[in-house]
């Protein structure tokens, strides 16, 4: 096409809202109108889906749940008064308790103010507050915040250590919808321990943030915490950052969480008009449909040019790979659906894996985020009548361009600035695109049968590593891994074994391992 025919191209495709000052520019993804023509029944379904699944029905057929996140920014939607009125009062009550936190009419017994927060929480409830915290947090806010997002040992001493002369103004964000997965749990237990450590009453610090009921929530309860907040059932882990696994860290970063509402619910308001051209959430899902052929053939690449937009491609890699990355489809085929996310920043990409992007395997599209405005105020010359912006944008610019010279699609998401409304917009129109994307492939977004095995299978190890345990604290001598494996009552389990006791072995947990370690048939185990 040449440069003419693109221009064309590009202005009959462009999407602008201009509430927002939104642009959606899928005018370097090569479908023609005939693509567009044969996906129009499957949108016509997806539209007509997305319309039921708002007013209430159960979209999660597995979990019998229905799906409700965009009601958190509207929640005159909810399907009942009683929902609507928990909405709003959330809000409320998220609002109340950050400004007493911030003024210090909720204090901590042995300071004056809270000076910092710890968010500990994973997966759903951990990426979005770290990409908000990331994109809109003030350079100087009024609590700093950090995060526990693992069950790494050495991670959560990082953090601790941080923190030890502050520990005492610290406040503690317990995250988890289900109150029950094993990372945040051990991170709350180490968090804890390390308060009593100090002579803090954890309680007096904390804050959970949960289902009710859950045995987070019963804990909280029990031991009189500072705070809870609710989780509702209707929305999912990785839809979760406007509920209050999302609002009350941000609210407590000093971000406007009412606008971050707002720009969600404009976008939303946009995304649902029945007509794909008109429809951000729905170009993006074509879009993604044609690069991949509906069967997720192509990554997605997502290069924000600007820094403080760093964790979008990971917070989107779990919103559209949990979402999309499925065995099954609704009718039980097996057809592995998924889309691959990933992504960093630009320019600095460039100087990266962009090399293999524009010469190497064609297996992805990009999509760029190009935020407008360079910083706030005036930038200095860099050369005569540039500045380092202009670079930045020259960079968007000319990698786009390299990109779709050598074939390699690309979609432009353009935003006036990062603020709370444009971020708000941003996860909203990605929400919806993912649930127009698995309507057109026909699979069940909401729900993660996968992680389930991963999360079964080390809770098998943890069991076994008891059981190898009482083996050899009963021995005298020392025993090969055959001998402790058939001991155990787990001759299958041999190579798991070795892992175990080589794990506790290297962090002196009364393993002793002898003989040669690069053959582990040799070994004989002792207890120490
Ligand atoms: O908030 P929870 O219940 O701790 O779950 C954390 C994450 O774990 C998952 O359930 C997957 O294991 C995600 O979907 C979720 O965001």
């Amino acid at each position: 096409m040449d440069a003419r025919a693109l221009w064309q191209r590009y202005q009959d495709w462009l999407y602008f809202h201009e509430g927002l000052g939104l642009y959606l520019d899928v005018s370097r993804m090569r479908f023609d109108d005939a693509f567009v023509e044969s996906l129009q029944p499957k949108f016509d379904k997806a539209f007509a889906d997305m319309a039921e699944l708002e007013k209430g029905a159960i979209a999660n057929p597995d979990e019998n749940r229905m799906v409700g996140h965009y009601w958190l920014r509207n929640p005159d939607l909810a399907p009942s008064p009683e929902l609507t009125q928990e909405i709003v009062q959330t809000l409320e009550k998220i609002e109340a308790f950050a400004e007493k936190v911030q003024t210090g009419a909720i204090h901590p017994p042995r300071a004056s103010r809270f000076t910092d927060v710890i968010s500990i929480g994973i997966g759903g409830s951990a990426l979005g507050p770290e990409f908000v915290a990331e994109a809109l947090a003030p350079d100087f806010p009024p609590l700093k915040i950090h995060f526990i997002d693992n069950t790494d040992p050495a991670g959560i001493d990082r953090t601790l250590n941080h923190l030890r002369n502050n520990l005492a103004s610290t406040l503690v964000l317990v995250i988890s919808k289900s109150g029950g997965t094993p990372e945040p749990r051990n991170g709350m237990i180490e968090v804890k321990k390390a308060y009593a450590g100090h002579n803090l009453d954890f309680a007096q610090y904390a804050v959970a943030i949960t289902s009710p009921d859950s045995n987070l929530d019963k804990v909280a309860k029990s031991e009189g915490w500072l705070a809870r907040f609710p989780m509702y059932d209707w929305v999912g882990g990785r839809t979760s950052e406007m509920s209050a696994v999302g609002l009350v860290p941000a609210a407590l970063q000093g971000i406007d969480v009412r606008a971050m509402l707002e720009g969600a619910k404009e976008m939303d308001d946009a995304t649902r008009i029945p007509d794909v051209k008109n429809n951000p959430a729905a170009l993006l899902a074509l879009s993604w449909y044609f690069s991949g052929n509906g069967r997720g053939e192509k990554d997605m690449v997502v290069l924000p040019y600007k820094d403080s937009l760093l964790l979008f491609s990971r917070y989107l890699q779990q919103l559209v790979m949990e979402s999309l990355g499925k065995e099954k489809d609704l009718d039980g085929n097996v057809v592995h659906q998924g889309i691959a996310v990933y992504g960093n920043k630009g320019s600095t990409d460039q100087h990266a894996y962009v090399q293999q992007l524009r010469e190497g395997v064609p297996n992805f599209f990009a999509t760029f985020i190009e935020v407008l405005e360079d910083r706030n105020g005036s930038s200095p010359e860099i050369d005569p009548g540039v500045t380092a912006g202009d670079y930045l944008s020259g960079f968007l610019q000319g990698t786009r361009q390299a990109l779709y010279e050598n074939q390699r699609d690309s979609i432009t998401v353009t935003i006036p600035q990062v603020n709370p409304r444009t971020v708000g917009a941003l996860i909203a129109l990605y929400e919806r695109a993912v649930g127009f994307y698995a309507s057109l492939v026909n699979i069940n977004a909401y729900h993660q049968p996968g992680v389930e095995a991963g999360k079964k299978a080390a809770a098998v190890i943890l069991d076994l590593q008891t059981r190898v345990l009482a083996v050899l604290q009963k021995e005298k001598t020392p025993l090969s891994l055959g001998e402790i494996a058939d001991k155990a009552g787990a001759a299958d389990q041999i190579e798991a074994i070795y892992k175990i006791l080589r794990h506790l072995h290297a962090n002196q947990r009364g393993v002793v391992l002898q003989g040669n370690l690069g053959q582990p048939s040799s070994l004989k185990v002792s207890a120490s």
